[in-house]
């Protein structure tokens, strides 16, 4: 174990607050992810479903802004969930009053602080912007409620205006002040220097607000955090405006894994969480997203493979199970023996050391192709070769086409039937048309066949897939049979695949003939 793991160090290097609350925006902020919005009941299945994470609070919109945020705030508050329901608002009254007609306890207000805010938004001296904070203040604590005051774009504030002001709402009531980073410009080092100032100067509890446009949303959050910063705010999936917020999956398993934080959080619904906040807002996922990507615990490199087999730890840095996701070996052109073993040992599948190698073959050929097999390719794979070994009565022995636009599309077909060879030629709609023809003239003797049903899906898309041909094929005494086939060539896997069933239907025919 590497010795200065962040445990060791904290003692003495870190501020951390004794008690860390996560502040949920995932329904305020989260929604304002560009082209999002939900229905009211929408965000009462989010915020029941956060409540059962046990986030501590949940920001659920924005009252003032529509008829349908009211509603929300209302309908979730009125869950009286473990959570406390938060609401948002301008430094203005009638906002103020919408949290108030939601019948919220917890208000977050804010009003810009930067220059760029006051001269060029607001247009507000700041001495204006500070009245007009305080008066929010003092009007939703005269209504009795908790207030979280949020100076935006704080990290762009001159540092001496910044703490006058922050003096002031504390002086008029405010129970939190919040430091949002409002457009993503912060770096660790500079949150340590800005939040270890603020702890110095403010003795009632700081939140931080980070946004994610450099992508350090997470590392900055982490940061304030070791600097005593006793809130984050986050949401599920890191949504929000432009590249969004800090991620609540990312700051929760952090604190828990590698500062030994643990929080009132259940891990385990944060993969479900993220996944059906993905689906409600239409906002997927990338695949390599920290935690709840498709990738956060899929190997594909033999030698990571390898190690997972052997000890998960090698090549995970937490499990699957801890965060309610699922580990995922994935085959293609990295992929080394073990993982293809025991992948066929999870399908029940047993090859011999011949196919196992033409197996393992077909796959890394595939890789170099760009292409990476699924699961369900990797048993067409294998499966079709189990079942070519079979001893078979009929064998291709030869094909020739001959397609074009001119011509009708012709094809030879060279069978060897029980140990006897015999070709034909015969014409079809197509060229599979045209072979499929000829190997019914060519077993007429052998027996009558009808093709019930031809299913051809390309693996791996492109233009150089393998076909998978899939066929069903009856005989005239009512027997059928299934028959599939896997090629590059589109006809070749279709005349695999009906000779695959006819081969099938023989052997039905002659054990019923003993
Ligand atoms: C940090 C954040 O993310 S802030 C939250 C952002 N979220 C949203 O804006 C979503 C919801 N917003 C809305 O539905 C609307 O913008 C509303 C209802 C809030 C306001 O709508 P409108 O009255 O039409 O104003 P509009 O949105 O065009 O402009 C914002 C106004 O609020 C003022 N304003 C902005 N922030 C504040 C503030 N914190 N305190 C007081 N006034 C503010 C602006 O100066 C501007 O005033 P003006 O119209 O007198 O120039």
């Amino acid at each position: 174990m590497y010795d200065k793991t962040i445990e060791t160090l904290k003692k003495e290097d870190m501020n951390l607050a004794d008690e860390i609350y996560i502040f949920d925006t995932t329904l305020r902020d989260g929604e304002q992810t560009p082209g999002v919005a939900l229905t009211v009941d929408e965000k009462i299945q989010i915020a029941l479903k956060l409540d059962q994470l046990g986030v501590d609070k949940i920001e659920v919109g924005f009252p003032a802004a529509s008829k349908g945020e009211l509603q929300a705030s209302k309908e979730i508050r009125a869950l009286d969930l473990n959570s406390t329901v938060v609401g948002l608002a301008r430094s203005v009254k009638d906002d103020i009053d919408a949290v108030l007609d939601a019948d919220l306890e917890y208000i977050h207000t804010f009003i810009g602080t930067s220059p760029l805010h006051r001269d060029y938004k607001l247009k507000m001296s700041k001495e204006t912007i500070i009245s007009t904070a305080v008066e929010a203040v003092e009007y939703a604590k005269d209504h009795g409620l908790t207030v979280e005051f949020s100076a935006e774009d704080a990290t762009r504030t001159e540092r001496d205006f910044l703490f006058d002001f922050y003096n002031e709402v504390v002086s008029a009531g405010a129970d939190f002040i919040d430091v949002p980073d409002t457009v993503g410009i912060l770096t660790p080092i500079l949150t340590r220097e800005l939040m270890t100032d603020i702890k110095e100067n403010f003795k009632i509890p700081v939140s931080v607000h980070f946004h994610n446009d450099f992508g350090l949303a997470t590392a900055n959050t982490l940061t304030a955090i070791e600097c005593g910063a006793n809130q984050a705010h986050v949401t599920v999936n890191g949504m929000g405006e432009r590249t969004g917020n800090t991620s609540l999956e990312e700051i929760v398993v952090a604190l828990y894994s590698a500062y030994g934080i643990k929080l009132n959080i259940d891990t385990s619904q944060l993969y479900s969480l993220s996944d059906f906040v993905g689906r409600l807002t239409g906002v997927k996922m990338p695949v390599n997203k920290p935690i709840v990507g498709d990738n956060a615990f899929a190997h594909e490199s033999g030698i990571h493979v390898h190690g997972i087999l052997n000890n998960s730890s090698t090549y995970e840095p937490i499990s699957p199970e801890l965060v309610g996701h699922s580990r995922k070996i994935v085959l293609g052109k990295h992929t080394g023996a073990n993982a293809l073993k025991s992948k066929l040992k999870d399908y029940h599948i047993e090859l011999n050391d011949e196919q196992f190698e033409k197996v393992f073959n077909q796959i890394k050929a595939l890789g170099d192709r760009g292409k990476c097999v699924t699961d369900d390719d990797l048993k067409a794979i294998a499966l079709t070769e189990l079942s070519s070994a079979r001893e078979t009565p009929i064998k291709l022995k030869g094909l020739g086409l001959l397609c074009g636009a001119i011509v009708s599309p012709t094809a030879t077909v060279k069978l060897e039937i029980d140990g006897v060879e015999k070709e034909t030629s015969n014409t079809g709609v197509g060229p599979v048309d045209a072979a499929l023809n000829a190997i019914r003239d060519l077993i007429q003797d052998t027996m009558d066949i009808e093709l019930e049903e031809y299913n051809l899906e390309a693996i791996n898309g492109g233009t150089d897939a393998l076909a998978d041909v899939f066929v069903i094929s009856s005989d005239n005494e009512g027997n059928k049979s299934t028959g599939r086939a896997i090629n590059e060539d589109i006809v070749m896997a279709s005349i695999l695949a009906v000779l695959d069933s006819i081969n099938k239907l023989l052997l039905i025919k002659r054990t019923q003939e003993i």
